[in-house]
């Protein structure tokens, strides 16, 4: 077989592509993707620049680098930096809009809008479909200026008519204003020669419903929580109920002459290594909503890449469950701005939860009573708490996986977050345990499933210290699933929809996994980073060789969803670069199967040196973030020069050696 020339662990590419027989040198590191990059909005909290990159091989596996290469080679760029991209003039956002700002003349910002067109860069031309767009290298990269008559004398110059924005396009009105880098598409002049901002009011209002993202948090909220002033009176009778059940038992441990807890260790519920009962509260789980998700698919939670504009591509290829990142429950209760802005959902997004993370009863309790008050089962379908995140700044805090290894606890959040949250249902995302050879899971799942009254399962078969350096263990999956089966008949519970995660990779591959692991479904996670039209694959139960213009319009596509959610500001427009050339980090990864002797591909197989079926291919293949931001420019036009992506990777800098030509 052709494919047995390679080391194992290579992907079989069809000799009239390959470079070399050389594996491409290693240069995704999902552990470290899942350990960093910072939240959207430019705002930075340590564990985003911890959580989120790629597949540490196996051992022996790959080409193997000397020590020096891999010190110089590997590893996370630490502390990346997005600053704002800002305009040289700020004009104020109210004037942008076209109202009038009540600080006037106070005001910071230039409310002279003809002074800051003066000096805008010209309109970027957003494209509407990908035919047109010149493949960088291959032709010039400039918009060329449109010269209709009235360019020039008309308009002044920063102002291209010919330009289309996509939020207007979407939404029949750019919030964007006077500041959007495609005002040509909605300004004209008025009666008295003024520009002014043009609104298809019959697009806003036939499209509203459709295209207002969810989950808005008031700012007088956000201060009350600031101020620790947001009434939470679940939280409170809850609390209450814990401290008196926990005073009760210690009051009889006390006669036993055993250990007693301190109440703010009861209030904290730090009860050591104990394995103590959940607290003695009424459960009543019954007006829950149950979730149906048998046979949907699953989008994983994915930290800063899992953005709302990646979830939104990802549902208009298949997805039927989206999930926020991850959020700090600490966070939110600070009245993070940023925290919140975690938790927006699209409407295209039919089945929508939040990723909590956190330690302590209380806290995930009223993070949950705060979620449940202010969006309702309207704004959210499911809560589910993260036990299964490795990284070390949350593992030591005792959220994430730690809490595999406090399952007291972890019943005494789940039950108040059950109680905080009503009729919404509160899932659990886990691993294998906490150790490598120490699963946990069969024992731990069970009792989730019958004594808290969760909605859904989902265990990413591998340990947290195991991370991503073997393949997720299908046959541990299955074990847990019968575990958690056997249990429920035992007690005549309902089954809950239980999903496996780990490794999903093509139609193929995930259809096995359900079937072997006995799941209700696969969450996918770097499968849908890399290809996010598995989807399409998984649903049609087919493998899709998809051409590289194709590709090239979801790239497009996601740059217009990252610019309605971002906005098509000078702000707006970079930070949706910036979002852009964090996904092209993942999608450079796709070998296309045509390319392949051997179907289905596999997640984990690195590729020799390879070159595309045509140019585009090959540039969507490149691993150097440099063609990274030039695939930008095709759509978001030049990057200021002050604009700077650093990849998560080092090794990522060092493209041009790895480039497969
Ligand atoms: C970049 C990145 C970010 C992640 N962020 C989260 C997260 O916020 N919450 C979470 O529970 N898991 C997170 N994970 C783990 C995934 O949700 C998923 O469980 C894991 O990648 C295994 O699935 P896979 O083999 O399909 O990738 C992340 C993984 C990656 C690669």
């Amino acid at each position: 077989m052709e494919d047995s020339k390679y080391p194992p662990g290579t992907a079989p590419i069809k000799a009239e592509y390959r470079i070399s027989l050389e594996p491409r040198s290693v240069i995704d590191d999902d552990d470290a993707a899942e350990s960093k990059s910072s939240h959207i909005n430019g705002g930075h909290h340590a564990i985003s620049e911890e959580y989120g990159g790629q597949d540490t091989l196996s051992p022996g596996k790959h080409h193997r680098m000397s020590k020096e290469e891999k010190k110089r080679r590997t590893g996370a760029n630490k502390g990346r930096r997005f600053g704002k991209t800002r305009d040289k003039l700020e004009l104020c956002w109210k004037v942008a809009r076209g109202d009038i700002c009540e600080f006037g003349g106070e005001c910071r910002m230039t409310h002279d809008i003809n002074e800051y067109l003066a000096q805008k860069p010209r309109d970027l031309l957003f494209p509407q479909n990908v035919d047109s767009v010149p493949i960088p290298g291959s032709s010039s990269e400039e918009h060329s200026v449109k010269d209709s008559e009235m360019t020039e004398s008309y308009y002044p110059p920063s102002v291209d008519p010919s330009s289309s924005c996509p939020l207007f396009h979407t939404k029949g009105e750019c919030r964007s204003g006077f500041k959007c880098r495609f005002l040509g598409a909605h300004v004209r002049k008025s009666e008295n020669g003024e520009l002014e901002l043009v609104k298809d009011e019959e697009k806003v209002a036939r499209r509203k419903v459709e295209t207002t993202e969810l989950n808005f948090l008031p700012l007088d909220t956000l201060k009350r929580l600031r101020s620790k002033k947001y009434p939470l009176p679940i939280t409170d009778a809850y609390m209450k109920e814990m401290q008196e059940s926990e005073s009760k038992k210690s009051m009889t441990q006390e006669t036993n002459g055993k250990t007693t807890f301190t109440e703010v260790e009861l209030m904290n519920g730090d009860d050591g290594k104990a394995q103590r009962d959940s607290p003695d509260v009424p459960l009543r789980f019954s007006e829950k909503k149950r979730l149906h998700w048998r046979g949907l698919t699953y989008l994983a939670p994915l930290t800063t890449v899992g953005n709302l504009p990646f979830r939104q591509l990802c549902v208009s290829l298949g997805a039927d469950i989206t999930c926020g990142e991850m959020g700090l429950a600490t966070s939110f209760l600070q009245g993070s701005k940023e925290e919140w802005s975690l938790v927006r959902r699209h409407p295209s997004e039919r089945v929508f939860g939040i990723q909590l993370a956190g330690n302590k009863p209380g806290i995930l309790t009223s993070t949950a009573e705060t979620m449940a008050r202010e969006f309702g089962s309207t704004g959210i379908d499911f809560v589910d708490l993260n036990c299964g995140c490795p990284i070390d700044l949350v593992f030591r805090s005792g959220s994430g996986s730690a809490l595999l290894d406090a399952p007291a606890k972890l019943s005494k959040i789940l039950i108040g977050m059950n109680k905080a949250l009503g009729e919404i249902p509160v899932t659990v995302k886990l691993r294998a345990g906490v150790k490598e050879g120490r699963n946990t899971a069969h024992k731990l799942m069970p009792r989730l499933a019958a004594e808290t009254g969760i909605g859904t399962l989902t265990l990413h078969g591998r340990t947290r210290q195991q991370r991503y350096t073997k393949l997720a263990d299908w046959d541990y999956i299955r074990e847990c699933v019968e575990a958690v089966r056997a249990r429920e008949a035992d007690e005549g519970l309902a089954p809950i929809p239980i999903f496996g995660g780990g490794d999903a990779y093509s139609s193929q591959g995930y259809w096995e996994s359900v079937e072997h692991g006995c799941v209700d479904g696969v969450m996918v996670g770097r499968g849908a980073l890399i290809k996010p039209w598995i989807f399409t694959e998984i649903k049609e139960r087919r493998e899709w060789d998809i051409s590289s213009r194709e590709r090239l319009e979801l790239i497009r596509k996601y740059a217009e969803f990252g610019l309605n959610h971002f906005g098509s500001d000078t702000t707006g427009v970079n930070t949706t670069r910036r979002y852009l050339c964090e996904a092209l980090s993942f999608t450079h990864r796709y070998i296309p199967i045509g390319l392949l002797e051997v179907l289905p591909g596999r997640l984990n197989d690195r590729p020799p040196a390879f070159r595309g079926r045509d140019d585009l291919e090959t540039l969507l293949a490149s691993p150097d973030s440099r063609d990274w931001v030039k695939i930008s420019e095709m759509f978001l036009g030049r990057a200021p020069e002050e604009w700077v992506f650093t990849p998560k990777h080092k090794s990522n800098s060092y493209g041009s050696e790895e480039s497969q030509g």
